[in-house]
């Protein structure tokens, strides 16, 4: 449904130009959960927001590859065509939904808002859907709440409020970036649950965008694990966990509760990410790998993404499959 080819984008600044994205593909399938994983700046947002046009330009710049959402190609929209597709058939929530609710809007006029203006609802029944979503997305006594401002609601229930006005156009996917980073675990949970329910009756695709590798180990059908811009791993969930092949992979799941082994100390990814402004030569993540062999990594061009079992791919760097 959703098919990215090469995409590289990045931000011409005066520091140097962050290449933030590189040659990333990806594809996912109608109702289908995408996890996104990496290190805060390994270029998840910038995935996504690229596909929506929501990257600022300049300093950003889509400098190739193509995102066709069923056969439209959104990274060669007129920015009009694309404000149709954003809201209606492509959602996104984020993190603080405090900064995308408007503080001087009713909950009942913001979830509305969507179906007036990308389905033409007049006001009555753009109230009554807007009210069955609330109810669908568990906000409780749904009817007074309607008229209730954001400032009202705490964190969590903002959050629900905010998957309700993401999927009340019954979008193609939705993009969720970080969407319980800012709740404690069990309000997150239930968050990622209800985002799970609403996607399964819906037949909606999700796009989960985190750092927790925790989490997206829960929700996601097949996970996508980026560095530095690029894709490093891609594979379904469960067999990426169980057969992880590259070193950051198998780093990030060792400095996760729950997965490293029982009575281990955590690990931790030692050094920094590279900075992106400097023309990658080699392996990128050779300074920081200390699970595989880093006097294996390639130094004289970067490793290719190859699959290596059906649906599974890595890159090929040797020091990292060490
Ligand atoms: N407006 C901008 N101007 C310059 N550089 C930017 C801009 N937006 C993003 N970047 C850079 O692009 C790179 C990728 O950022 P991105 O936000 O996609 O990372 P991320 O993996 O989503 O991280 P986080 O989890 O912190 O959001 C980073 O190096 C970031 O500094």
């Amino acid at each position: 449904m959703l098919s990215v080819r090469n995409l590289s984008a990045s931000f011409h600044t005066r520091a140097g130009i962050v290449r933030a994205v590189r040659n990333v593909s990806f594809d996912v399938a109608p109702g289908e959960t995408l996890g996104i994983v990496g290190e805060s700046g390994s270029g998840k947002s910038v995935t996504c927001y690229s596909m929506m046009g929501l990257i600022p330009m300049p300093p950003g710049r889509i400098e190739s590859g193509s995102a066709m959402l069923n056969g439209t190609d959104l990274l060669r929209c007129p920015e009009k065509k694309l404000r149709a597709i954003r809201g209606k058939r492509i959602s996104m929530i984020f993190q603080d939904p405090m900064t995308s609710l408007n503080p001087y809007l009713t909950i009942g006029e913001q979830v509305a808002e969507p179906l007036v203006i990308h389905e033409g609802a007049g006001k009555k029944e753009a109230r009554a859907r807007a009210l069955e979503q609330l109810a669908l997305a568990g906000i409780p006594d749904a009817e007074q709440r309607m008229d209730a401002y954001p400032h009202q609601f705490s964190g969590g229930m903002r959050q629900r409020v905010m998957i309700a006005m993401a999927l009340i156009t019954r979008p193609e996917i939705l993009i969720a970036d970080e969407p319980t980073t800012a709740l404690d675990v069990t309000v997150q949970k239930q968050v990622l649950d209800l985002i799970r329910k609403l996607q399964q009756d819906m037949g909606t695709s999700v796009i989960l965008i985190t750092h927790d590798l925790g989490v997206v180990r829960q929700y996601a059908d097949r996970i996508n694990v980026m560095y530095a811009g690029r894709i490093v791993e891609s594979a379904p969930a469960k067999e990426l966990l169980e057969h992880p092949r590259h070193a950051y992979t198998r780093a990030l799941m060792k400095s996760i509760p729950g997965l490293h082994a029982k009575g281990a100390p955590l690990y931790t990814i030692p050094g920094l990410p590279p900075n992106m402004t400097q023309e990658p030569c080699g392996c990128s993540f050779r300074p920081r790998n200390t699970l595989g062999n880093p006097a294996l990594c390639l130094t004289d061009r970067e490793p290719e993404l190859v699959e290596i079992s059906p649906g599974h791919s890595v890159q090929n760097c040797p020091g990292c499959l060490a």
